[in-house]
């Protein structure tokens, strides 16, 4: 399964943007990071595209294709929204017809308002990050990296981004996104992780407000997958202490499987949703 070990990450002889990121994105899953302006996370998100290198720890099992949606796209090209579609296409292995094909339909399907055969540095921020989005999408990705998504995005676009993820997530596709929270509300996470100054936090915001939240503390046992076996919301691991965040349906299993493992539940404490 696709994850992060021990990343750290350092421009430079600068401070640490990324420091020791352990962060599992399973099949079919979407993760989500959030954080303060500068947290790292496009860093983070430039290293599980694979476009940067860590400085320390390892990227394990990344799965291909990988579609991957930068912060910033490179709108320098006076080549057509479609001409460039089409050329990336072929690059990953379909045919003319079939790579035009596919360009217009992602085109279409995220309402490109400005002109498919224009030159590309001349559409709007918004249509240029539609572009980016149809660039990831081309192919089934089976890793999709998307930092902001829905940045410039107007609203009526925004659903069809939702749709289009829950698409490639219902075929197995491990999505790993960041944006602001209320970008990340609109995606139904597993798991949601706070970044604050390079370094993973939990997040307590509730996803669904109508569903009260749980932390739970653990310590002390074996190994077991808890993001892919759980319907976790976040979790932080340190020093054979375990923290994590599980909406109130899914905390019975999550006790049964701490018990099975051999974990000892130190607390249990409603940290937010439904009328908090
Ligand atoms: N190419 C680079 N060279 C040097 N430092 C960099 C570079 N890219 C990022 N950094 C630094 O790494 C840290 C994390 O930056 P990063 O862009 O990953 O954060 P971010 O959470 O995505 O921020 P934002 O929300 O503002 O996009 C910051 O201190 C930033 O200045």
């Amino acid at each position: 399964m696709f994850r992060l070990e021990g990343v750290g990450r350092r421009y430079g002889r600068g401070r640490w943007a990324l420091v020791d990121i352990d962060l599992t994105v399973p099949p079919g899953a979407t993760v989500a990071v959030v954080g303060d302006n500068g947290a790292g996370k496009s860093t983070l998100l430039r290293i599980a595209a694979g476009v940067l290198g860590p400085s320390r720890g390892r990227v394990l099992c990344r799965p291909a294709p990988v579609g991957y949606v930068p912060e910033r796209f490179p709108v320098t090209t006076r080549m057509s929204a479609l001409a460039y579609l089409r050329h990336l296409g072929r690059v990953r292995g379909l045919g003319t017809a079939t790579a035009t094909r596919r360009a217009e339909e992602l085109l279409e399907r995220l309402a490109l308002t400005g002109d498919p055969t224009g030159p590309l540095n001349a559409l709007s921020k918004g249509n240029a990050q539609k572009v980016a989005l149809a660039q990831a999408l081309l192919i089934s990705p089976e890793l999709l990296v998307l930092d902001e998504p829905w940045s410039g995005l107007d609203a009526v676009t925004h659903p069809v981004v939702v749709d289009m993820l829950a698409e490639v997530r219902a075929a197995g596709c491990a999505v790993l996104l960041t944006d602001h929270a209320a970008g990340v509300t609109r995606v139904a996470a597993s798991a949601v992780h706070r970044l604050h100054r390079g370094r993973l936090v939990l997040n307590e915001t509730p996803l669904n407000p109508a569903e009260p939240v749980f932390r739970v503390e653990l310590a002390g046992g074996g190994d077991l997958d808890w993001l892919s076996t759980l319907d976790i919301r976040a979790m932080d691991q340190l020093d054979g202490h375990l923290t994590v965040q599980i909406e109130a349906g899914h905390r019975h299993a999550l006790l049964q499987a701490a018990l099975e493992h051999g974990w000892l539940v130190e607390s249990l404490t409603r940290v937010g949703g439904a009328g908090q």
